[in-house]
């Protein structure tokens, strides 16, 4: 299975601040290793980080990207990027070929993202071809990408951790 990190573009501290860090736990919880938010919202990646360190695992979050950057590093290092879309190709298609690489950089937008991105992008994805959301869309590309192993992901240093009951709530703490 690919490492697979995200790239938030297009986030804007005065309206995208619950859908970025959404995004970021989305991400997390899938699978991914970390994001990376082209944009200064230190709220949202201490948001993120918080949650990280309490539940587990080691996922990254850096803060204030050049997302040129973050892309032409990744290629760079030898990685891919996977654009999501609704203009791209369909994920039913293309998802095969995507996990066979080694590592993956998924990116997401906000409102309109540049032009650029899609000549960037070695993977135009589209998870249905309707407007949605970039929850969604990184939601399903991770659970297809992943084949749904990362559903019952454990995470061994956990502070907190739910016992999965058929009803009520039940939290263990160490
Ligand atoms: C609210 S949408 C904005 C889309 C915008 N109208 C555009 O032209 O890119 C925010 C993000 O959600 C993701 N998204 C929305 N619908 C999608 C779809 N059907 N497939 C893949 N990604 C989608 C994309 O990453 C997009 O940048």
């Amino acid at each position: 299975m690919p490492e697979v990190a995200v790239l938030r573009i297009g986030h804007r501290p005065e309206r995208d601040q619950r859908v970025t860090t959404h995004v970021g736990l989305a991400a997390r919880a899938l699978g991914a290793r970390g994001m990376y938010l082209a944009a200064d919202d230190p709220g949202v990646a201490l948001s993120i980080t918080d949650v990280a360190s309490r539940w587990g695992g080691d996922f990254f979050i850096e803060n204030d990207v050049k997302w040129r950057r973050c892309i032409q590093d990744w290629k760079a290092a030898g990685g891919k990027v996977a654009h999501l879309t609704m203009y791209g190709l369909r994920m039913t298609d293309v998802i095969d070929d995507i996990r066979t690489e080694e590592r993956v950089l998924v990116v997401v937008g906000a409102e309109k993202v540049p032009g650029d991105i899609y000549g960037l992008a070695d993977y135009n994805v589209s998870v249905t071809t309707q407007p949605h959301s970039e929850i969604s869309s990184l939601a399903l590309f991770l659970d297809h990408l992943f084949e749904g192993k990362e559903l019952n992901r454990e995470y061994p240093d956990a502070k907190i951790r739910i016992e999965p009951t058929k009803v009520g709530k039940k939290t263990v703490e160490r």
